[in-house]
């Protein structure tokens, strides 16, 4: 099954096929609406709709194995508390492995690894030789098998350590061995980032001048849409504004699938 709309823009672009869709039910394709108006509302479905392959048209394409890996994924038969849009997809994993490439960061963690897509993608662009890895926090097991799976099939993998388990637990496991991280991806449970926050903060996870990538941060447009917020839109709005209130970050959100936002400490 082709994957439902997961961002705002595409959320969007179903909504004006749909509405192009009523308005020719409704008059048979004749003449209640005006014209212009038509044409209007077409150009609009062309815009939003052309966007995100056009976005993908111009990035680098994604390896083989990280293809072969999509593919899997979206042939899985996922239950009540997994789908396949949770994956990250070519172009957040080509944006993600710029962000490790132009860092040079050696030592990159995942919050929320789900079967792997952005942590291959990471780890892709981590350097050879020089003790670089990766760790990828992930609860569900059946979800770090077939990740496990797709790293043995590349040497990119080699480098990906799994930690199956609440990443609460992960984090506090890995403060207590005196790690720290370069680069930090945040996407697993939305409820779960203010406390992930605290955690990178205040255990000391972060080095001097590492970089936070926070996924989810639009949220199929929930923060801002009136009355739409449910549990995760409601999280993902207090953690947005969060991270605006704190003064020990500097943040940029950007519009990449369904909203990166970009953490740096500043003091
Ligand atoms: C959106 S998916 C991650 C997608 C992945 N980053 C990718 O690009 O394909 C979120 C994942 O977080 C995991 N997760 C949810 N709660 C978690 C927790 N408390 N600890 C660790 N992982 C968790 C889910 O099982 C799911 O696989």
């Amino acid at each position: 099954m082709a994957p439902r709309p997961v961002t705002p823009v595409g959320i969007a672009a179903a909504l004006v096929r749909s509405v192009e869709t009523r308005l020719d039910g409704a008059d048979g394709g004749g003449s209640a609406v005006a014209p212009e108006v038509l044409a209007d509302l077409a150009r609009a479905r062309d815009l939003l709709d052309g966007v995100e392959d056009y976005v993908a048209r111009c990035t680098s394409p994604a390896s083989p194995a990280l293809q072969a890996l999509e593919t899997r994924t979206r042939a899985e038969a996922w239950g009540e508390h997994l789908e396949q849009e949770m994956l990250s997809g070519h172009v957040e994993g080509a944006f993600l492995r710029m962000l490790v490439a132009v860092t040079g960061a050696t030592r990159v963690l995942e919050v929320g690894m789900f079967t792997g897509y952005s942590a291959l993608a990471m780890a892709e662009a981590l350097p050879v030789g020089v003790g670089a890895r990766l760790v990828a926090c992930e609860v569900d097991e059946r979800a770090a098998q077939i990740a496990r799976e797709a790293f043995a099939t590349t040497p990119a993998g080699g480098v990906i350590d799994v930690r199956v388990g609440p990443a609460a637990d992960t984090l506090r496991d890995l403060a207590a061995a005196g790690e720290r991280f370069d680069l930090v991806f945040v996407d697993a449970d939305k409820g779960g980032y203010a406390t992930y926050l605290d955690l990178l903060l205040d255990g000391d996870l972060l080095a001097p001048r590492a970089l936070l990538a926070v996924d989810n941060t639009l949220l199929q447009g929930e923060p801002w849409l009136p009355g739409e917020a449910g549990v995760n839109g409601a999280a993902i709005a207090a953690f947005n504004d969060r991270v605006a209130a704190d003064e020990r970050l500097e943040q940029v959100l950007l519009p990449v699938r369904d909203g990166v936002t970009l953490i740096r400490r500043v003091s």
